[in-house]
């Protein structure tokens, strides 16, 4: 049976006073991978930001894995990004520490203190990224697509239910953009749901999947035509 792990129901998404996002109506089921497209200022990173608490859903219905977005308490935020696996544009690792440090950093933030099984997930989810080899590294050490990828490996650290990536190839050369996004594929086969926002339409038309789009304050979906 799907199982939902998002639903958006006449959402209403505002930064500050402007509503960016109209009666939104947004579902996504386990193992999906959905795009969310739209150009520069059209709301996706409202949209994404809406989905891990970082804006408050004031009007509508939002679900998200099992937290509601109505009424989410600051203190449940925590809580439910433990859920999610996010992946930023610009990677957002921590400068002063090692690939591994960085993992390490994240499995003690979130309760994990046993020493072997902590180096144990560390070498799983950075094999599964391609990077099995370079936990040892800093950060400017690897190159913005490694660096994406140990972003992916840290997002998998905790089995999240749902990946919300936002742009995650946009700071990256379409080469490697291409390579994160096999990256992407891969987890996704292996029974991960992911939510990408992208403008990148160059890897929707390579990677076609369920897309959804923001423009003039609505979001609707796409349906691509089969060249
Ligand atoms: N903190 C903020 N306060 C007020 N308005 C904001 C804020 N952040 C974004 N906006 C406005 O909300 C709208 C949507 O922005 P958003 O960042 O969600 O778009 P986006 O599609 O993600 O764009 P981009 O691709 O450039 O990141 C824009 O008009 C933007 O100017």
């Amino acid at each position: 049976m799907p199982e939902t792990v998002l639903q958006l129901k006449d959402a209403n998404i505002y930064q500050a006073d402007n509503l960016v996002l109209n009666n939104v109506n947004v579902e996504l089921q386990k193992g999906d991978f959905v795009y969310l497209i739209g150009k520069t200022g059209s709301g996706k990173s409202s949209f994404m930001k809406t989905l891990y608490g970082d804006l408050e859903l004031t009007e509508g219905e939002g679900h998200i894995v099992d937290f509601n977005l109505r009424g989410l308490k600051e203190k449940d935020i925590p809580f439910l990004r433990r859920k999610l696996g996010i992946v930023f544009q610009d990677f957002k690792l921590l400068p002063d520490r090692t690939i591994n440090g960085n993992l390490e950093f994240v499995l003690k933030a979130t309760g994990w203190k046993d020493k072997a099984e902590i180096s144990e997930r560390i070498d799983a989810v950075l094999n599964k990224v391609g990077m099995g080899t370079k936990g040892f590294k800093f950060p400017h050490e690897l190159s913005g697509g490694e660096q994406q990828r140990v972003a992916i490996a840290r997002a998998l650290l905790n089995e999240p239910e749902l990946i919300l990536a936002d742009e995650p190839t946009g700071n990256l050369d379409p080469q490697t953009s291409i390579e994160v996004m096999e990256v992407l594929q891969d987890i996704n086969k292996n029974g991960n749901t992911i939510l990408m926002a992208t403008h990148d339409y160059a890897l929707l038309l390579k990677y076609p999947s369920k897309t959804f789009k923001c423009d003039e304050n609505k979001v609707f979906e796409v349906v691509q035509r089969k060249s």
